[in-house]
């Protein structure tokens, strides 16, 4: 396998007669975080879907690495509340043909640190819980490639920091690659490797860095928001004392 997973060459689509994504190119790398942000509508989940070869009728090409396996945690999954479905069962039902689910779904399961789960019943979960067995869903097949759509959505705020944590660490554990969509740029961006910036076209790319301060980033997200994330980014030449006076001018270091 060469070194890109997925590689866009100028996609575009059109839905009820309306542009929806115009021109979108893009490669994804073994071992690569890509964060795609942008408003409501900007056709995050439309390219998402795309990428994992659920929709046809677009223009441009999306090339998959031959043999690619995807694991892919959606944005929602709905499931009839009334349906006495556990943890053990739901993943299995995405394992048929492997030998030993059960100890799949467990290992999986444990290495999300929900192990203890198994035999909930899935309609009982929190927020947070159910984030983490569609996680280990995504991963039971050992992906190449998992896209995550709002991985963190419905998990309160202690929890979304831990969850984007524990996604770095399945990336460096198992060098996949990462393709995922998420409002929370301040808490991925140093993880994130490069940043798409989607309005139906890809109004600017790069290090995280460079994306929050690029013109049409703060022109769709506000300065507001683009000063909050310069508050994890932003590079000091001084040092402050406990009384928040400078005490130092002669190093630089990052917090
Ligand atoms: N089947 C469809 N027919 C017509 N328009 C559609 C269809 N599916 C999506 N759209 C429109 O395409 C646009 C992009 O939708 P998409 O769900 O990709 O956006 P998004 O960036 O994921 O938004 P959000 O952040 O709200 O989830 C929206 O305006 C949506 O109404």
């Amino acid at each position: 396998m060469s070194d890109w997973l997925v590689k866009a060459e100028n996609v575009g689509v059109k839905l009820g007669g309306r542009p929806i994504l115009q021109d979108i190119s893009f490669e994804l790398q073994r071992g690569q975080l890509v964060t795609l942000i942008g408003p409501n509508g900007a056709g995050k989940t439309t390219l998402v879907r795309i990428v994992l070869g659920l929709m046809t009728g677009y223009q441009g090409k999306l090339r998959r690495q031959q043999g690619l396996r995807i694991g892919y945690m959606p944005q929602k999954l709905y499931i009839e509340p009334t349906l006495p479905l556990t943890v053990r069962r739901f993943l299995s039902l995405g394992l048929t043909g492997i030998s030993q689910p059960v100890t799949v779904a467990e290992a999986t399961l444990a290495e999300v640190n929900v192990v203890h789960l198994l035999d909930q019943p899935v309609s009982a979960l929190s927020g947070g819980e159910m984030q983490r067995v569609l996680l280990a869903r995504a991963l039971c097949r050992s992906p190449h490639l998992l896209v995550l759509d709002e991985p963190a959505q419905g998990v309160d705020v202690n929890g979304q920091a831990e969850l984007y944590d524990l996604i770095n660490t399945i990336r460096e554990r198992h060098g996949c690659g990462i393709l995922m969509v998420s409002h929370d740029l301040h808490l991925v961006m140093a993880t994130t490797d490069e940043v798409l910036c989607l309005n139906q076209h890809i109004c600017c790319h790069g290090k995280p860095e460079q994306v929050s301060t690029d013109p049409a980033y703060l022109a769709l997200f506000g300065r507001k928001e683009a000063e909050a994330l310069a508050v994890y980014t932003h590079h000091h030449n001084h040092v402050h004392g406990i009384d928040g006076d400078v005490v130092e001018d002669n190093c630089q270091h990052e917090h």
